[in-house]
C-alpha cells in the first residue's frame, strides 16, 4: 500500500468490529421485562442497530406496542445504561479478520480512529477488552456533541482530530446505512463488510468495496487508491 495513501481509515463499531448484539439483546430485553414486554428476537434486536442505543431503545419499546414520548424515553434510555454496562462483553465477540486487519494497518503506519454512534460510555471498556485500545487514538463516539451517523459530522470530527486529514484521504469502514450515508456525506471512500446489523442489502448502498468480512481489508482498501488499477 502506498505510504501516502490513505492517510487514514475510520471505523465503526458495533456490527463491524464486534458482534455486540448478543449483550445489547440481553439487556434490551431484561429491560423490556421490567414492564412485561418482550421478549424479542435477537435478530429483531440487531435490525434496531445502527443509530445509537437511545433509538435502539425506543424502537424496542415500539415493537412492543407501546411509543415512548420524549421524557419516557430519557427514562427508559437512562434504565438501559446500567443493565447494558454491567455486561458489555460476555456475550460479546470480535468479528472475523479484526484482529489481522488491524495489525496490518498498523504496521504500516495508517492513522486510525473510531467513529460510533455508540453512547461513550461503553466504548473505553469494550476496546480494552478485545485488545482493540491501542490502534485508536481518535475515538467519536455517540456523546460527542455532533449529530450521529448517517450526519457527515462525527466522521468531519474524527478527522480534524487525527491532525486535519482531508476526507478525499481517508477510508471509511462500516456495516450499516447509516455508515454508507455518512461516509457518502462526508466524501469518502467507503468500504462496507457483511455480517452485521444493516437493514438494507449492502449492495444496494453505493459502496465502493463490500467485503464478506475484514480478512481482506487491507488488500480491498489498496485497491482503492486514486489511479489504482481496477
Ligand atoms: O450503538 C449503535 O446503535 C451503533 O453503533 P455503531 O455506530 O458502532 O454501529
Ligand atoms: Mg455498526
Amino acid at each position: 500500500m502506498s505510504a501516502l495513501w490513505p492517510k487514514a481509515v475510520l471505523f465503526d463499531l458495533d456490527g463491524t468490529l464486534i458482534d455486540s448484539a448478543p449483550d445489547i439483546h440481553a439487556a434490551t430485553n431484561t429491560l423490556l421485562a421490567r414492564e412485561g414486554l418482550g421478549p424479542l428476537s435477537l435478530d429483531v434486536v440487531k435490525s434496531m442497530i445502527g443509530e445509537g442505543t437511545r433509538r435502539l431503545v425506543e424502537r424496542a419499546f415500539a415493537a412492543c406496542g407501546r411509543t415512548l414520548d420524549p421524557a419516557e424515553l430519557s427514562a427508559r434510555y437512562e434504565a438501559m445504561v446500567p443493565l447494558y454496562a454491567a455486561n458489555l462483553t460476555g456475550l460479546t465477540t470480535l468479528m472475523p479478520g479484526v484482529a489481522e486487519a488491524m495489525q496490518a494497518l498498523q504496521g504500516e503506519g495508517t492513522a486510525m480512529a473510531l467513529v460510533t454512534n455508540k453512547p461513550d460510555f461503553a466504548i473505553a471498556e469494550i476496546l480494552q477488552h478485545f485488545g482493540l485500545a491501542r490502534h485508536f487514538p481518535v475515538i467519536v463516539g455517540g456523546d460527542a456533541g455532533v449529530p450521529h451517523k448517517p450526519a457527515p459530522d462525527m466522521l468531519f470530527l474524527a478527522l480534524e482530530r487525527l491532525g486535519g486529514v482531508s476526507a478525499a484521504d481517508a477510508v471509511f469502514v462500516g456495516d450499516s446505512p447509516a455508515d454508507a450515508r455518512s461516509a457518502q456525506a462526508a466524501g469518502m471512500k467507503l468500504v462496507l463488510i457483511e455480517g452485521g446489523y444493516s437493514r438494507e442489502p449492502l449492495a444496494s448502498l453505493g459502496a465502493d468495496a463490500v467485503l464478506p468480512d475484514m480478512r481482506d481489508l487491507r488488500g480491498a482498501i489498496e485497491r482503492l487508491q486514486p489511479g489504482a488499477d481496477r
